[in-house]
């Protein structure tokens, strides 16, 4: 049977002075494997008609993790260089997918810079460093070369009660990892908050009324997703949407 297609956002990056579109193995890899979709990598080309068409043809979209960080001017605020390094090709790109993606009902799930494109581009806005922020604790990656540490859990993740969150994890409890440095300060006025890390940083949202899966996460459940029981679950539910 043929597998549904899911859309993955590409950052811009610059290799050895030449520009490259680029997605994380793992991102490509989950789709694949946990979801049992068939991943389309999306390039950071917002000026081409042809790529946010390309929706039409999708049944799902994954908004990707990346180093780099959504542009402060996204969400109302100068540019600063603690927010950097920017990609702003992406930032066309995913702005603009995820306003149609959204009108459209097509199952999506933000991951990481994916989520804090999510809120900025709801009208929310974000911290440029949540670890200098008082009574936050540092959620930036730990710095070790081995990838299962770097990916390994790293503290709690609380999901309100009765919320999809809790509802897909079938507890209100579970560990996940935690690579950001930036994090969500005003929550958008068109997402739910289902899940805070223990110092208070919002880290799972829902899009309240969706028409369809809108749900987003600031860690990574891309990360070897078969090995963990809620991205398991997570990719679960998703793959389900997607096949409506
Ligand atoms: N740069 C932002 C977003 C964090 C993020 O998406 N990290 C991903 C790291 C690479 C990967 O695993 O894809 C921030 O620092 O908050």
């Amino acid at each position: 049977m043929k597998r549904p297609l899911v859309g993955i956002t590409a950052d811009f990056r610059t290799h050895d002075s030449a520009p490259y579109h680029v997605v994380g193995d793992k991102y490509a890899r989950a789709i694949w494997e946990a979801a049992g979709c068939t991943p389309l990598i999306i390039p950071a080309m917002a000026e081409s008609q042809e790529v946010s068409d390309m929706l039409d043809s999708l049944d799902g979209l994954m908004f990707t993790g990346s180093p780099s960080n959504v542009h402060p001017t996204r969400y109302g605020r100068d540019a600063d260089e603690k927010a950097e390094p920017y990609d702003e090709a992406r930032d066309a790109m995913t702005f603009g997918l995820i306003d149609r993606a959204l009108e459209k009902g097509l199952p999506s799930l933000f991951v990481c810079r994916g989520f804090q494109e999510l809120n900025a581009a709801l009208g929310g806005t974000l911290h440029a460093c949540v670890h200098e922020v008082e009574g936050r604790m540092d959620h930036r990656m730990p710095k070790h070369d081995d990838p299962d540490v770097r990916y390994g859990p790293r503290h709690a993740m609380n999901f309100t009660p009765g919320s999809l969150f809790a509802g897909i994890a079938g507890a209100s409890e579970i560990e996940v990892n935690s690579l950001h440095s930036q994090g969500i300060d005003v929550v958008a006025p068109g997402l739910e908050i289902e899940g805070h890390a223990p110092d208070g940083t919002p880290e799972a949202v829902s899009v309240t009324g969706a028409k369809a899966f809108a749900l987003g996460v600031q860690w990574h459940p891309e990360y070897k997703a078969l090995e963990n029981d809620f991205s398991t679950r997570l990719f679960r539910a998703f793959s389900e949407a997607v096949r409506g």
